[in-house]
């Protein structure tokens, strides 16, 4: 199987290398063009005192300065055309291919990981690494070629000492920057985390907030709300404050520098050592100088920022995923529906006990199978092991006579049709949240909308949806809110009906509906499932005792088994259950 790659910013960035290379190219053109106008302007100067400047020069050198401000112009759109497409590149790529990932990571993986987290590495984290790469690569670059380029020209162009005297400040700079560094690194973390945590109250709360306003908890979530966001604020006040400090402490530095070239520098023009014009463009050089320092604080601060933003992305590439493809699927291949658990025993990798013991079952193709038992029995369970959410010890769940994970993920998932117990809708028309399984789409098969109606009607919801102004265009709210929770139940039967599978599995998928419209779709269910494996778990018998076979589970373990009939006979669980349910509804019918 494909093996993964490990992940690493470097090879994104190699990807763009010649961006970079343009770009920096570009770049080089520009600080070049950049240097010579203080020298011009300082020609221009001396030219005119010492009178060797004739008036028909002056053109000329004005020609110069107009050249080198032309080629900054179009260099400098030049370099953002090339470093920031680069980095908006990489980001984009980063983006998908995290998203990508996130989907290959299982279940495990998400019961343990925020969504509002999530969330924020998508944007937060995403935003700070596009950064680096962009405008702080850049900026580093810049000021780095920039002070060797003006620090060579006043040595050149005016004086050595002068330009040492001038530089000396500079590596308190260097030192202050390093600190910087190391603070700012841990701050930049801090905020980070603050704002996961912020985006997962937000999160939460919206999707909770029917919950919330049912239990009238809002002014305790605002209150909690109010702490997270005081957290976060907090955080940035911090790196606020710490990059407050370090600026003020630049210009400090710089004003230092300027004030000993002017006093010193002053009497060298004094002195005749150095010219007028020379001098002029030496504070103009400083000037220069004065940015790539600032530069610096702000590509420590960009770097950190984005490296704590880095780290938090790369935790998410490094993640394997559990449930992962053994075997290549072949052409045409796909499953007939025998199912074999063999003394099946599967525990939560953060459980501490067994959730199912030494369930052993073989459900033959076309056989329907129902499964019984007290909430926390582990019939989700075997659900889940039966779609490979979860893995279990080898050999335990056959398919076809294989273990389960021998069968290609594809096939599994595309020949495993499912209704899940909470029954999930997309904020899309009822008609796309139908065909969600599907691998063709409406779109380019119009004709699918024939067997939507035919799969609706099976799920007993094609009337409900002519009813909706919009019909089978109604869009759903988020999560199916604008739905009821039979009307949702039943969309969900008909996306899984519609797959027309060789193995549908029911989780307690008919308990919001009334009895007659559950006889109903179980009478369709035994209609269009001729031939292919169901499994239907449940709590009403009414449901169940339809089925070729019944499994009772309790706690985890199969306590009895057979047909309706034998279990009825048996007295136990099933027979009780089925005798109190049928007074119940005598009662109901008085
Ligand atoms: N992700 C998980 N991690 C750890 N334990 C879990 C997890 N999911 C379920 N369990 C535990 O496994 C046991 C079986 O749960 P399961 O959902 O399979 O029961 P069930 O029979 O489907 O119940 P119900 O009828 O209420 O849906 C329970 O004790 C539950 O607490």
């Amino acid at each position: 199987m494909e093996k993964q790659k490990k992940f690493s910013l470097k090879n994104y960035l190699y990807e763009y290398k010649w961006w970079y290379v343009f770009g920096i190219a570009i770049l080089l053109c520009v600080d070049l063009a950049n240097i010579y106008i203080p020298q011009f302007i300082g020609d221009i100067i001396d030219g005119l005192t010492n009178e060797t400047l004739k008036k028909a020069g002056i053109p000329m050198m004005l020609m110069k300065i107009l050249i080198a401000g032309l080629i900054m112009m179009f260099g400098r759109f030049g370099w953002r055309y090339c470093i920031f497409g680069a980095s908006r590149k990489i980001e984009y790529r980063l983006r998908n291919d995290m998203f990508g990932h996130l989907e290959t990571l299982s279940a495990r993986y998400f019961n343990e990981h925020k969504t509002g987290d999530l969330m924020a590495h998508f944007t937060n984290d995403l935003e700070a690494v596009r950064v680096a790469v962009g405008m702080a690569v850049i900026t580093t670059f810049d000021a780095a070629v920039m002070s060797i380029m003006v620090i060579i020209k006043m040595i050149i162009y005016v004086d050595l000492r002068l330009t040492v005297l001038a530089f000396v400040p500079m590596i308190l700079v260097a030192i202050g920057c390093y600190f910087f560094g190391v603070q700012m690194k841990k701050r930049q973390t801090a905020r980070q985390e603050a704002f996961s945590f912020l985006s997962d109250k937000v999160q939460e709360s919206i999707s909770g907030i029917r919950v919330l306003k049912a239990f009238v908890q809002e002014k305790k979530d605002l209150e909690e709300f109010q702490k997270a966001n005081e957290n976060n604020m907090e955080k940035n006040l911090a790196v606020v404050k710490l990059r407050s400090l370090f600026g003020p402490l630049l210009d400090l530095i710089t004003g230092i520098s300027l004030l000993l070239t002017l006093i010193i520098g002053g009497k060298m023009v004094i002195n005749g050592t150095v010219s007028v014009g020379q001098f002029v463009a030496f504070n103009s050089y400083i000037g220069m100088l004065v940015w790539p320092m600032i530069a610096c604080g702000d590509c420590i601060n960009t770097f950190s920022q984005a490296s704590a933003g880095y780290k938090r992305i790369k935790d998410i590439f490094d993640e394997k995923p559990d449930i992962i493809d053994k075997v290549k699927e072949k052409d045409g291949e796909h499953l007939t529906g025998d199912i074999e658990l063999k003394n099946l025993t599967f525990q939560y990798p953060d459980g501490d006990t067994p959730v199912l013991k030494n369930v052993s079952v073989h459900i033959k193709p076309g056989e329907m199978l129902a499964v019984l038992g007290r909430t926390g029995s582990g019939k989700s369970t075997l659900a889940d092991l039966l779609l490979r959410v979860y893995d279990c010890e080898k050999g335990m769940l056959l398919m076809d006579g294989r273990p389960i994970d021998e069968i290609p993920l594809h096939v599994l998932h595309r020949d495993v049709a499912y209704v899940p117990q909470e029954n999930f809708m997309f904020s899309d028309t009822l008609e796309e949240n139908i065909a969600f399984g599907l691998e063709d789409r409406i779109f380019d098969h119009p004709k699918l909308r024939d067997n939507i109606k035919e799969a609706a009607e099976a799920a007993c919801i094609h009337s409900n949806i002519i009813d909706f102004p919009e019909g089978y265009q109604t869009l759903v709210g988020e999560r199916g809110v604008t739905l009821s929770g039979g009307q949702k139940q039943r969309s969900s039967i008909a996306r899984a009906l519609l797959k027309n599978a060789p193995v549908l599995i029911m989780d307690d998928s008919l308990s919001a509906v009334d009895t007659d419209t559950e006889e109903q779709i179980l009478e369709n269910l035994i209609r269009l499932r001729k031939g292919k494996t169901t499994i239907i778990i449940a709590h009403r018998v009414s449901t169940l005792q339809k089925a070729d076979h019944i499994a009772v589970l309790t706690e985890g373990e199969l306590t009895e088994y057979g047909t309706h009939d034998e279990l009825i006979r048996e007295g136990g669980f099933y027979a009780k259950i089925y005798e109190k349910q049928q007074l119940e509804q005598e009662l109901n019918e008085m």
